[in-house]
């Protein structure tokens, strides 16, 4: 049996603006609250359920959350990791703490990918994030050409060495940093890991943070998988020893079937 919270996070992407935002969110917190099963998890601390939608969308959906009473969470999809200042186009965290954020996640491959950060910025933004209280969502994943290659481990063991290479400490982890690990070539594709390659991965991020914090907190952090998550392959991954939940793009912006994802994912965690 798992003892850690399963967390079911809607990463939007750029999708929804403010009033399809307010929208979504009534029509989730109406399914929410109208389900037993999935309230009663909810206000017992049993699951967790999060949605990052884009910047401008973020103070609406903590009005309609707080609103609802529906206990969703919040988070931002990105952030600098200076507070202010001459960064065209850029949010900070402690503008995304102020519009009621209490997640951001952090070195998304789209983010690495297209807009070509880098582990060093991904570490400043951690290191920021934390001081901040607000918990990273770190994402890891590799891309198919060094899947095939045989590099998946080494490829995420390089990009978790980077994010974490300044916070020395297993206190660090006490915020609630959450890893997500996604595998590029799942993601937006249909093509979802298998049960085994995921859990293989999430049990191997488990072992890195054993060896390089503790045992504490290796058994504490959540470890979501990202990548194709559908409702009807969603028992699969969640009754996998390592995995704690999923990160969602494409099917999170529909609430049947993330509502769909969540029942799921419930019913089969291990
Ligand atoms: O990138 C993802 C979540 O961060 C996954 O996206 P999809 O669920 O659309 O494959």
């Amino acid at each position: 049996m798992k003892k850690r919270i399963p967390f079911f996070a809607g990463n939007w992407k750029m999708n929804k603006g403010p009033s399809e935002t307010e929208r979504f969110v009534k029509e989730l917190a109406t399914a929410i609250v109208g389900d037993e099963a999935v309230f009663g998890a909810v206000k017992a601390n049993e699951i967790e359920i999060g949605v990052f939608p884009p910047f401008v969308s973020l103070e609406r959906a903590k009005s309609a959350i707080e609103s609802a009473n529906a206990l969703i969470s919040l988070g931002a999809q990105n952030m600098h990791w200076e507070d202010s200042g001459a960064f065209t186009g850029e949010v900070s965290g402690t503008m995304i703490k102020e519009t009621g954020c209490q997640y951001v996640i952090l070195g998304h491959s789209e983010r690495r990918h297209i807009f070509g950060e880098t582990d060093d910025m991904i570490e400043m933004k951690m290191r920021k994030a934390i001081a901040l209280g607000i918990k990273p969502v770190l994402c890891v994943g590799e891309t198919l050409e060094e899947r095939d290659k045989g590099m998946t481990e080494s490829v995420v063991e390089g990009q978790l060495k980077e994010a974490f290479k300044a916070l020395g400490t297993p206190q660090t982890f006490e915020i609630g940093i959450v890893i997500a690990y996604e595998p590029v070539w799942a993601i937006g594709t249909g093509r979802k890991a298998s049960d085994e390659d995921a859990q293989r991965v999430c049990a191997f991020i488990r072992s890195f943070l054993e060896s390089n914090f503790d045992s504490h907190v290796a058994q504490a952090v959540r470890i979501l998988y990202g990548g194709s998550v559908k409702p009807d392959n969603a028992m699969g991954l969640m009754s996998q020893q390592d995995i704690d939940g999923a990160l969602i793009g494409g099917a999170s912006l529909d609430v049947s079937s993330f509502i769909g994802i969540i029942k799921n994912g419930m019913a089969s965690n291990a």
